[in-house]
């Protein structure tokens, strides 16, 4: 079963036809946020993440994704993502470079950078619904490249759900992780998932003083991310 009719049996409805539809308000905002973040949104990202919005709005409850299932909430959880991706335009990305995002949840930041950046994004996340729901969403916006697996990081260790499927600490570009662990914490963590010379993304509020290697920062109104060398 593709997972657009996998979707479509959830809701019974017919998804593809839903997301079909224009909303020049949200894609402006989209655009409007990512300038203020200092990049460009390409239209594929726009597309992608317009679908990533329907979804997160249309089945948030099916999949138990918790959170904002309104537009308004929604946007935000994305407008942060998109600080996130900001924060990579800044330090510098390349395409191809690997991305370790940690607890994705719903996909914040996961599946932003995965809808913005053509880096091979890793989402761990224990649960098994929300880990079917980034697995559909990869699907429908053509990421198959990327991958969601199943278990918990626990300092440079790796406890997997799913027997075979493997994490080795200290390659990765790239790692993220949005509210799964205090900040300091996550920074600690997270230096240990990179190789040298990677960067670790914090969220941390607006106020917080610099890390020790912190190397950029994107700011929001409420929230700031920082990027820490690894
Ligand atoms: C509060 S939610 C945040 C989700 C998402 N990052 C966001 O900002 O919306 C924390 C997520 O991290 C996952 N999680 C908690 N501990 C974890 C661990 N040690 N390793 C991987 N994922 C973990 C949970 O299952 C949950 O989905």
């Amino acid at each position: 079963m593709s997972s657009s009719d996998m979707l479509d049996r959830i809701e019974g409805s017919s998804y593809s036809a839903s997301v079909q539809g224009s909303n020049a308000d949200v894609e402006q905002r989209l655009a409007a946020a990512a300038t203020r973040f200092g990049f460009e949104l390409e239209p594929r990202s726009v597309d992608r993440l317009r679908q990533l919005l329907e979804l997160w709005s249309r089945f948030g409850r099916a999949f138990n994704l918790s959170g904002a299932t309104d537009e308004t909430g929604l946007l935000e959880h994305v407008l942060e993502g998109l600080q996130v991706v900001g924060l990579a335009h800044r330090i510098g990305w390349r395409a191809g470079q690997i991305w370790l995002d940690v607890g994705s949840g719903a996909g914040f930041p996961g599946l932003v950078v995965a809808a913005c950046l053509e880096v091979q994004v890793t989402l761990v996340e224990p649960r098994e619904r929300r880990a079917s729901f980034l697995d559909l969403a990869l699907n429908q916006v053509g990421r198959r490249d990327c991958r969601v697996i199943r278990g918990h990081i626990e300092g440079k260790s790796w406890r997997p759900i799913r027997t075979g499927e493997t994490l080795v600490a200290g390659g990765f570009d790239w790692s993220s992780a949005r509210a799964v662990f205090a900040p300091d914490a996550w920074v600690e963590v997270g230096r240990q998932w990179v190789r040298k010379g990677g960067i670790v993304v914090a969220h941390v509020r607006a106020e917080t003083e610099q890390f020790e290697g912190e190397v950029a920062r994107v700011d929001g109104e409420r929230w700031s991310i920082r990027g820490v060398r690894g």
